[in-house]
């Protein structure tokens, strides 16, 4: 795939509604498909984005094109879009044609099954990977106006990749603009002890900053769906908050937010076999110095950072636990004991950074002795 470094801006095309009357792209209600078709509300999501002159940009859904028209008027170097549904592709391949050789790139795939950083893998133009522990972000975005039906898997899939520096996240801290159902958004960035706190608010706001940065009434949308939507951007953080692996984390929040309304320690149990909840449960607690009638809502990150840790060192110890699955009490940790485990993985840089920590406490410790 050709890349021009020289950059043009999108030239006139039809308007929206007369392209989607063109290629008769009637909404699918089972792909949920809710289209945008002002274009000052495609633009204002792509300034959100912060999209700059020659970024690179991957849409996820581009549906009949209006956000992808917002990104290429932005002036971006390239853009690939990530589109299921076939009818799209014609009307897709008028605008690359429009943009320019080869700045719209189209990729008939499925969003949820797709390593979108392997369209970049072999481009020399690509913009340069900025290591994880500097300040800037590397001239890289991903966009979506998702269907709500996989908002929060696709999400979940970003988060885990972005966790293990996978994907796009291997060129650094790829921020991602996605809209979300309103009320799925307020629970992606939802602050302790609020009602929409739930596993979603640890599992982004561990890895990354997700912000609500603005909100669409449904009415907004084509065909228009019963819900507002909320544009949340995130953007990975330098150092994750919690030292274990995101499957580890995943399995912890799920089990604590499982009955929200009652003690936290009833979902917390949930996590070992019978004969050792009270054992496993109430060691990792002390551990973690935490009030067992707590609920879910009202735990912290640094509590879920305490948490995850200590299940992911009980989890060591105890072969087979972190597959154990409650729902299946036949299936016993000794069954489950060859299955392997996730792995954290240590990033150089981080040690670089704690070594740093460490160095500092050490030259301090030094001055204050002498
Ligand atoms: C809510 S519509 C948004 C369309 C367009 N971006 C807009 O804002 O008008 C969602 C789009 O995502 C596409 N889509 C649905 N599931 C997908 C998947 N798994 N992978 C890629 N695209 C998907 C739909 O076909 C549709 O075009």
């Amino acid at each position: 795939m050709s890349t021009s470094p020289a950059i043009s801006r999108l030239p006139p095309l039809p308007a929206l509604r007369d392209f989607i009357h063109m290629y008769k792209l009637q909404a699918k209600k089972i792909l949920s498909q809710n289209y945008l078709m002002d274009m000052n509300i495609t633009r204002k999501i792509v300034r959100h984005a912060k999209v700059r002159e020659n970024d690179w940009v991957v849409e996820i859904g581009p549906g009949p094109g209006g956000i992808t028209r917002g990104i290429l008027e932005s002036g971006c170097g390239r853009l690939d879009v990530v589109e299921i549904d076939r009818r799209f592709i014609p009307p897709l391949e008028y605008v690359a044609e429009a943009a320019g050789e080869g700045r719209l790139n189209i990729h008939h795939e499925n969003a949820l099954k797709c390593d979108v950083g392997e369209f970049w893998q072999n481009e020399e133009h690509r913009p340069p990977s900025i290591p994880w522990k500097n300040a800037n972000l590397p001239n890289m975005h991903i966009i979506g106006n998702l269907p709500f039906n996989i908002a929060s898997p696709l999400v979940i899939k970003y988060l885990k990749a972005m966790s293990y520096r996978r994907e796009i996240w291997k060129y650094g801290r790829v921020p991602l603009t996605l809209t979300f159902q309103l009320e799925v958004a307020k629970r992606i960035c939802s602050p302790i002890a609020c009602s929409t706190r739930s596993r979603i608010s640890i599992m982004s706001q561990y890895i990354s900053e997700p912000e609500i940065v603005f909100k669409i009434p449904g009415s907004c949308f084509v065909p228009s769906p019963d819900v507002d939507v909320g544009v949340v951007r995130f953007v990975p953080r330098k150092t994750p908050l919690i030292k274990a692996p995101f499957e580890i984390i995943e399995k912890m929040c799920r089990q604590v937010f499982h009955y929200r309304q009652k003690f936290m320690i009833k979902g917390l149990k949930t996590l070992y076999p019978k004969e050792l909840e009270m054992e496993l449960s109430h060691e990792l607690l002390k551990s973690c110095r935490i009030d067992p009638t707590m609920t879910s809502i009202s735990l912290g990150i640094e509590q879920f950072a305490d948490l995850s840790e200590g299940y992911y060192e009980q989890c060591k110890r105890i072969p087979g636990l972190f597959h154990y699955d409650y729902t299946r009490p036949k299936i016993t940790i000794e069954n489950l004991s060859q299955k392997p485990m996730p792995e954290m993985i240590e990033f150089l840089d981080e040690k670089e950074q704690e070594n740093n920590v460490e160095a500092e406490k050490w030259s301090l410790k030094d001055f204050t002795v002498s």
